[in-house]
């Protein structure tokens, strides 16, 4: 159980806070959407557009089934949409320490202006969308996380050192 695992809505943090904890903790990183990029060779928002969001699903429960086999020390960032397919929240569970980022649809709007690289907000009406979302999902997170982590008006450091804390992993610092 020495893997840390982000879930929660997009814009909520996960890769970015994913990243910059897998260096604080000299662990390894890895984030659902940019390994299904990587095997696909090519971006989630074509692979939304091409084959459909079922077909991404169905390549998000792929992804991280096969992660079972070998996966340590090792912060995982997710989609915001995977702990939704259903059994999927079982298998992140068995990864690691599952931690929902929190943040309101208020801090969510601020990250996510401009953005394009999101199929699910494309087009008019972002905010609707992510009302929508937010209230389908919220649950859904909550019941699949072990801990939760508000993001709003924190800034990275504080996320991670509080995803820290919550994991209990003491830290090596070596002075050279
Ligand atoms: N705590 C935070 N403070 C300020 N900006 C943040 C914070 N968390 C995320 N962001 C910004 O929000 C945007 C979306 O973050 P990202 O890590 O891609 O989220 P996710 O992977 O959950 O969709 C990025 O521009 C990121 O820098
Ligand atoms: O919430 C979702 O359904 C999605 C979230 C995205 O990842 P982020 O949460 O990292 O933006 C990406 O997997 C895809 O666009 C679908
Ligand atoms: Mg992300």
């Amino acid at each position: 159980m020495n893997n840390i695992i982000l879930i929660g809505f997009m814009g909520s943090g996960k890769t970015s806070v994913g990243r910059q904890l897998a260096k604080k903790l000299q662990y390894s990183f890895c984030d659902t959407d940019e390994l299904i990029e990587k095997e696909n060779k090519t971006s989630v928002r074509n692979i939304f557009s091409a084959y459909g969001e079922e077909y991404f699903r169905k390549l998000e429960t792929a992804t991280i089934s096969d992660l079972y086999k070998n996966m340590t020390r090792t912060v995982l960032s997710t989609g915001g949409g995977l702990p939704i397919t259903e059994g999927n929240d079982r298998l992140l569970r068995r990864l690691g320490h599952v931690i929902y980022l929190k943040a309101s649809q208020e801090t969510l709007m601020k990250r996510l202006q401009g953005d394009t690289s999101r199929p699910l907000l494309a087009g008019e009406n972002v905010e609707e969308k992510v009302y929508d979302l937010l209230q389908q999902r919220t649950p859904i997170y909550e019941k699949a996380a072990h801990f939760s982590v508000s993001t709003d008006h924190k800034n990275f450091n504080e996320i991670i050192d509080e995803i820290i804390g919550l994991c209990n992993i003491q830290l090596d610092i070596f002075c050279s």
